[in-house]
C-alpha cells in the first residue's frame, strides 16, 4: 500500500484513524464473535496501518494493534507482585456441597436468601491484566497467587485482550482477571503440527495454553490462537461494581470476551438445576471447561464474607464429573 505521499501530520492522523477502527473491528470478531467486515478488509486496514509505522516508526503508540504480533525474546520473566491476591477456589462435587456451601453462606452471613451467579469455569491458564488510564501497561500469571511472571509482551498477543479498553473515560486502574484458553480446535492442529515437526504433542489444551503464554518469545505465542475470557478483577480504582453480574457486563463493555451461559439465580436450588443443565452441554463447548463458578452476586456481601488464607468465602468450583475414558 502506497504511503508516501503522506506528510508526517497527515500520518498521525490517519494512524489513530486506523488503530480505533482496527481495534472496533477486533472486538466485533474476538469479543462479539460477529465481524462486520472481511478478512481480507482487515488485512488491508492492517497492512496500511504497518506502511505508516515503518514510515514514522516514532507514531507507534502501545495501543497500537501491531503491537500484538509479539516482541524479541527475554532472558527471563520479571517477577510480578499481586496487590489483590489471585486466589484459588474451593470444590464441589455434588448437590450435597453446593447446598452444604449455601448454608455455609447463610450462616456466615446471617441472611436467609442468598442470590446467586454462574459462570463457566474455563480450563485454562488464569492471568492478570493491569490497564492504566485505559492503557493496557502489564500481565501476569498467577503463580502462586501472590507471586506471578511478567509476561506482558505474550498477553499483549492474546486474543480478545485490548490494548486500549474501549471506552471514552477509562478508570485510572483496573485489573482484569481471567483464563487464557485455546481452543480445542486449534489445539489439535497445534499437536499435528508438532508431531510433523518431531516436536512432543501437548498433553491437553490447558498445558498447550499454559506452555504458550510462558514462551520467552512472544512472536511464537502470538502464532498459538490463544482467547482470553475474563471473569473478575484485582485491584480498581475510580469504577465500583453492585453484582457480580453487573461486573462481566462491565467487562464485555470495555472491550473483553466473557463466559458464555452467565446466569443468577435467587436460590441455590436454581443453581442446581443449571449445573445440571450445563454438566450434559459440557463438550459443545469450543474450549475446555472443567465446571462452573457458583458465586455470591451481591458484591458488599462477597467483601462480608471475605476469603480464607487461599479461597474466598463467597464463590465455589463445581467440578464436571471425570470424563470416562473414550473406549
Ligand atoms: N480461582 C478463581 O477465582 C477462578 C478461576 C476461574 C476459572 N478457571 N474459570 C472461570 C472462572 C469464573 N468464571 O469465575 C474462574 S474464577
Amino acid at each position: 500500500i502506497d504511503v508516501s505521499h503522506l506528510t508526517r501530520e497527515q500520518a498521525e492522523k490517519r494512524l489513530k484513524e486506523l488503530r480505533d477502527i482496527i481495534n472496533y473491528h477486533n472486538y466485533r470478531y474476538y469479543v462479539l464473535d460477529s465481524p462486520e467486515i472481511t478478512d481480507a478488509e482487515y488485512d488491508r486496514l492492517f497492512q496500511e496501518l504497518l506502511a505508516i509505522e515503518e514510515r514514522f516508526p516514532d507514531l507507534i503508540t502501545p495501543d497500537s494493534p501491531s503491537q500484538k504480533v509479539g516482541a524479541p525474546p527475554l532472558d527471563e520473566f520479571p517477577e510480578v507482585i499481586h496487590s489483590v491476591p489471585m486466589l484459588s477456589l474451593g470444590n464441589a462435587f455434588n448437590d450435597e456441597d453446593l447446598m452444604e456451601f449455601d448454608r455455609r453462606v447463610k450462616r456466615e452471613s446471617g441472611l436467609s436468601k442468598i442470590e446467586y451467579e454462574t459462570e463457566l469455569k474455563m480450563d485454562g491458564l488464569a492471568i492478570s491484566i493491569r490497564y492504566e488510564n485505559g492503557i493496557l501497561v502489564r500481565g501476569a500469571t498467577r503463580g502462586d497467587g501472590v507471586r506471578g511472571e511478567d509476561v506482558t509482551p505474550n498477553v499483549k498477543t492474546v486474543r480478545g485482550v485490548p490494548l486500549r479498553l474501549l471506552i471514552d473515560n477509562p478508570p485510572p486502574v483496573i485489573e482484569v482477571r481471567g483464563e487464557v484458553i485455546m481452543y480445542k480446535e486449534d489445539f489439535e492442529k497445534l499437536n499435528n503440527e508438532r508431531i510433523q515437526k518431531g516436536e512432543p504433542p501437548f498433553a491437553n489444551p490447558r498445558n498447550a495454553a499454559a506452555g504458550s503464554i510462558r514462551q520467552l518469545d512472544s512472536r511464537i505465542t502470538a502464532e498459538r490462537k490463544l482467547h482470553m475470557i475474563a471473569y473478575g478483577v484485582g485491584e480498581v480504582v475510580g469504577v465500583e461494581f453492585k453484582t457480580q453480574f453487573e461486573l462481566l457486563q462491565y467487562l464485555n463493555k470495555i472491550g473483553f470476551r466473557i463466559s458464555p451461559e452467565v446466569k443468577v439465580h435467587r436460590d441455590i436450588e436454581s443453581v442446581i438445576v443449571e449445573v445440571k443443565r450445563l454438566t450434559a452441554i459440557r463438550d459443545s463447548f469450543p474450549f475446555g471447561a472443567d465446571g462452573i463458578v457458583v458465586k455470591v452476586n451481591d458484591i458488599e456481601l462477597q467483601k462480608r464474607l471475605g476469603a480464607t488464607s487461599h479461597e474466598p468465602r463467597w464463590a465455589i468450583a463445581y467440578k464436571f464429573p471425570a470424563e470416562e475414558a473414550e473406549t
